[in-house]
């Protein structure tokens, strides 16, 4: 079911420090900030040569991840997301399977335009996963 990592993401506290972290001392390519209210964060990829970091930061009252920087106030590991070929097929097998997909269960736009799904850290030993639809 699963493909490629397709990015690892990192919850930070400011987003501005973060990019130019990676990019002036790491010396990687970075992305224009990209603001998703609807998924309440603002994100940079960073490009690499076999995937790619996602840097998130809360966007507004309800983010996602203002809880998991409440707990990790200088940031940290949050999520990996994983390529499937088909998305509907790969929640069916999961809820059927018992694992908790977060949310309604409907697939929402991520930040590459394409639909991706969130699954409980609870169920794959403390990790959050994120499945996208190429
Ligand atoms: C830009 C769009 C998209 C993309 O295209 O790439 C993104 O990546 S958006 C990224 C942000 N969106 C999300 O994270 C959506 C899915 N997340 C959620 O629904 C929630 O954050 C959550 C995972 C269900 C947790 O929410 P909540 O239950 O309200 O928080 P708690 O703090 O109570 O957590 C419960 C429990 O789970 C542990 N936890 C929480 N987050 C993580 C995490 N990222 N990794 C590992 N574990 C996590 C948390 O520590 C709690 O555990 P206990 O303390 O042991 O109870
Ligand atoms: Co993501």
């Amino acid at each position: 079911m699963l493909g490629r990592v397709n990015h690892v993401a990192i919850a930070v506290p400011d987003l501005e420090a973060a990019t130019a972290s990676y990019r002036d001392t790491l010396g990687a390519t970075v992305s224009a900030p990209q603001s998703l209210p609807e998924h309440g964060v603002t994100v940079v990829f960073v490009e690499l040569p076999n995937t790619k970091i996602e840097l998130l930061e809360p966007l507004g009252a309800d983010s996602p991840i203002a809880a998991f920087l409440a707990k990790n106030p200088s940031g940290g590991m949050h999520h990996i997301c994983y390529e499937v070929d088909d998305i509907l097929a790969a929640r069916d097998r999961l809820t059927e399977s018992g694992a908790r997909v977060l949310g309604n269960g409907e697939p929402k736009t991520g930040a590459h335009g394409k639909p991706v799904l969130f699954l409980h850290p609870k169920d794959f030993n403390g990790t959050l996963i994120e499945l996208e639809q190429l």
